[in-house]
């Protein structure tokens, strides 16, 4: 039995009617057969300039434009004279490195040249490269794709090099480490290969059903499997916004009474003068948003117009904007004025926002919420809270500046909430193609349950499967290859 179940799952994996393979392995890059050279290093005047080439006249290219005119030996680098190889007019005294392929990053042949990094020696090394015949400049992305066509990576390990190289804040940096070392593309191998197994059982029932000789409950085997998998999947779809909002930042949104210390607030967290403070109340009307490395995280942080009633229309269209904000928030900074807590305006703003009337307990899903009470400079020093009574609060001074590091704590807590913490827990979905291909994947387990037809069964986890292996990259069409590579500059 055992041997026919085995088969069975080898015959599974390699999947009769559609295959689920990297669609990059083996698969030749657009426009390969050429060399392809750029600066890697960024532009303009700098301490050394890393230039590269990748494809098969890269050795050639090397001895062209070195003397003397051996290939170093692989990947170790050799100080060497570069010339023009028509003029043999001296450019610069460079590092070279040359990486014959498969071991390099394309998978082809590569060389490197670390030149000073001044203008007229880039300038004058990419000219004699584009002087050396088979060889032409790259397109943005070009290095990158060919590692995706050579196997070298997978399409979840090109979108967390892109990551990588845009991530601005430490979370950011760690989500992308994280997946550049394939974490998320092992977390879908790992489901697709539960998949195969899974299938495998239902095409042995399929095969052998009125054979005596196989196991009892290969279906049932084959159902359990389906259910497990459907709970992972849909554990991670709960989570799916998370590595979003970590990629692309989280909404934080400041609101509060008018004079509350709002502005103050934002411009302290910005640590620049993004809006204007005065005295006088009404002072913010437009939404300002400015992107700030909050504790670690990316966050988009918006100022709003004190809320309020009874006032002129430009201020009551600001008032309607920051209710409109306050909706779409990730998490909302509350902000009173710590001894101003009694004024209507600061009860209106508590009894609304802070604890809207048929708020129960917090769900996982609730509104996350911090309260600041500020200007608590203008409480009498070392004196009792203001009101025991409110919800959970950290005291601030915006003056001072007494209690932000306890509010930049409390920030970095809600926002691993918000935006899932990248030092521990699973890997996380961080594009919304993640999440649409887990959707379908599920989808597709809901019809494996529905049908009572065999053959439409192992065809809803075969499409399944195949859902799971294009988050990696399997049968990924152009256009989604166009986006991600897209992401990408020259010389990457
Ligand atoms: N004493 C004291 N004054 C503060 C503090 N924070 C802000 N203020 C003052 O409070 C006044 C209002 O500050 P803003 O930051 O403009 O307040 P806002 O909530 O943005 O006001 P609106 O945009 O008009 O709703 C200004 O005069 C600030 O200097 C603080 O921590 N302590
Ligand atoms: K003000
Ligand atoms: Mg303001």
């Amino acid at each position: 039995m055992w041997r026919v179940l085995w088969t069975l799952v080898a015959r599974a994996a390699r999947g009769p009617r559609r295959s689920c393979t990297r669609q990059g392995s083996g698969a030749p890059a657009p426009g390969s057969g050429a060399t392809i050279f750029a600066l890697s290093s960024g532009q303009g005047r700098c301490g050394i300039a890393v230039i590269r080439t990748s494809g098969p006249s890269s050795g050639h290219a090397l001895r062209s434009l070195t003397a003397p005119r051996d290939l170093p030996p692989a990947r170790s680098a050799c100080l060497r004279l570069l010339t023009h190889p028509h003029s043999g007019e001296p450019l610069d005294h460079a590092l070279v490195l040359w990486f014959p392929g498969p071991q390099s990053f394309t998978g082809e042949d590569c060389a490197e040249f670390h030149v000073h990094g001044g203008p007229a020696v880039v300038s004058g090394v990419l000219q004699a490269l584009g002087s050396v015949p088979g060889l032409r400049p790259a397109e943005a992305g070009e290095f990158t794709r060919r590692a995706f066509a050579h196997g070298k990576l997978s399409l979840t390990e090109v979108e967390g090099l892109a990551d990588l190289i845009h991530a601005e804040t430490e979370a950011q940096r760690r989500q992308a480490l994280r997946q550049l070392d394939g974490e998320l593309g092992h977390l879908c191998h790992g489901w697709a290969k539960t998949l195969t197994k899974a299938l495998a059982h239902v095409e042995a029932y399929i095969d052998f059903g009125e054979d005596d000789n196989l196991e009892e409950g290969v279906l049932e085997q084959a159902d359990s499997q389906v259910r497990e998998l459907e709970l992972a999947l849909s554990a991670h779809l709960r989570d799916a916004r998370r590595g979003q909002r970590l990629r692309s930042g989280a909404h934080v949104v400041v609101a509060g009474p008018p004079n509350a210390g709002k502005s103050s607030l934002v411009n302290l967290l910005s640590r620049k003068p993004v809006s204007i403070v005065s005295p006088e109340p009404g002072t913010t009307r437009d939404v300002l948003e400015t992107p700030v490395d909050l504790a670690g995280f990316p966050a988009l942080l918006s100022d709003t117009a004190g809320l309020r009633e009874g006032v002129g229309p430009v201020e009551q269209e600001g008032v309607r904007r920051a209710r409109e904000r306050l909706e779409q928030a990730d998490l909302i900074l509350a902000v009173l004025d710590a001894s101003d807590l009694a004024s209507p305006s600061s009860c209106n703003f508590l009894d609304t926002v802070v604890i809207p009337p048929g708020a129960g307990s917090p769900s996982e899903n609730s509104r996350r919420l911090l309260l600041v009470l500020n200007k608590s400079d203008l409480l009498p020093r070392g004196g009792p809270d203001p009101r025991p009574d409110l919800p959970p609060h950290l005291l601030l001074s915006c003056l001072t500046g007494e209690g932000l590091n306890g509010l930049l704590e409390a920030l970095r807590k809600e926002l691993a909430e918000v935006c899932g913490d990248p030092s521990t827990g699973p890997p996380l979905l961080t594009r919304a193609r993640h999440q649409h291909h887990l959707q379908g994947c599920l989808d597709a387990l809901g019809h494996y349950k529905q049908t009572k037809d065999l053959a439409l069964a192992a065809e809803a986890l075969r499409l399944a499967r195949g859902h799971l292996g294009r988050i990696t990259g399997g049968g990924g069409t152009e256009e989604v290859l166009d986006i991600i590579f897209r992401d990408f500059c020259v010389g990457k």
